[in-house]
């Protein structure tokens, strides 16, 4: 068993001053069985081995957006996950946050089903979440709670009515955006991901709440269009994951939604520390949520390639016994690029 820790920009002001600092992080032996981590570590892997390079990349300074570092491109390339720490300032997540909360209090939320399967079915065996669907300008997301708590805003370059943390300059859909365009230079031979298929939402964990082993998208379902996942922890610096639990579990072994038989469990758990980036092949890396003790907010999201003509089987399926209705639209918003726009989609 293996395991390694690298420093994360929370509570200490001594660390926070570090944070711009490179750190290299290397598995090293410990003796823990699988599954417990050591005390510091932020990230705890169990029956692998190797070496993780994590970059907190800037994210304070005023006006400018969080970007992704070139190691991180590189782990997504080599091992199909990054791990990034301290991508997005605190005042921003705490921002998002407090938005999230609002809009949970104004009946936002929705007890969420298995994302990945097309009847989109409740099932608590696997899944106890609840989830908000956001938008650029959703208009019935502008709480008016949400607007008078955004307090990032005044030192910070967002602007904008209700909802600027997510929709203003600055806010989270440009965050997003640039991710996007940084994920798209990951390999300029693949078709260029579809903005307009693009999937974002919050997700509020209850304590109680978990999600077990999935992948984001499988064959034969409209998931399949998923090609990377996000995940932005929106916890607050209160949120102790030894404690708190609701750490991420990404399955290393090999397997689709169970451990092949006689393989041993390989694994990495990252801690849902506010400000905390994941990004992952949505088709290649299992995962999970561990149970959780405390109230856990998160950013989850999926970039999406276009929609080919030989998808319009499967999808027309998925939509058919569909109940998601922001599934429902990305489809129809897909079949229209299909019916109105063969040439774009072909990349021609
Ligand atoms: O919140 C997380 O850490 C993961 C959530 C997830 O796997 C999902 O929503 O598909
Ligand atoms: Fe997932």
């Amino acid at each position: 068993i293996v395991s390694f820790a690298f420093e994360t920009p929370r509570r200490s002001t001594a660390r926070r001053r570090h944070r711009h600092r490179r750190h290299r992080a290397t598995f090293q032996s410990s003796t823990s069985a699988p599954g417990e981590r050591s005390q510091s570590s932020s990230t705890s892997a169990g029956g692998g081995g190797a070496s993780v390079v994590v970059v907190p990349p800037p994210g304070e300074e005023e006006g400018s957006s969080p970007s992704l570092s070139q190691s991180a491109i590189e782990d997504l390339s080599t091992r199909g996950y990054a791990v990034v720490p301290g991508f997005l300032p605190r005042s921003f997540v705490d921002d998002l946050r407090r938005d999230a909360i609002a809009l949970r209090s104004d009946s936002m939320f929705r007890r969420a089903g298995i994302g990945q399967d097309s009847s989109n079915a409740l099932d608590e065996g696997v899944r106890v979440a609840e989830t908000c669907f956001l938008g650029r300008g959703r208009r019935e997301l502008s709480s008016s709670t949400s607007i008078s708590s955004i307090s990032s805003i005044s030192s910070s370059s967002y602007a904008g009515g209700s909802g600027c943390v997510r929709d203003g300059p600055g806010g989270l859909h440009d965050v997003l955006d640039g991710l996007r365009e940084s994920l798209d230079s990951l390999d300029p031979n693949a078709p260029r991901l579809d903005r307009n298929l693009d999937e974002v939402l919050y997700a509020y964990y209850p304590r109680g709440g978990y999600y077990r082993r999935h992948r984001d998208a499988v064959p034969n379902s409209a998931s399949v269009l998923r090609r990377y996942s996000l995940l932005l922890y929106l916890n607050g610096e209160g949120y102790d994951p030894d404690v708190d639990g609701g750490r991420l579990r990404i399955h290393l072994d090999g397997g689709g939604d169970e451990c092949p038989p006689g393989e041993e469990p390989k694994f990495v758990d990252v801690d849902p520390i506010g400000g905390t980036l994941v990004l992952f092949r949505s088709d290649a890396i299992p995962h999970e949520v561990l149970d959780t003790n405390a109230e856990r907010y998160a950013v989850v999201g999926w970039y999406n390639r276009g929609v080919s003509p030989a998808d319009i089987g499967t999808l027309g399926g998925a939509v058919g016994g569909g109940t998601n209705v922001a599934r429902a639209a990305m489809l129809a918003v897909g079949m229209a690029l299909v019916t109105f726009g063969v040439a774009s989609i072909l990349g021609q």
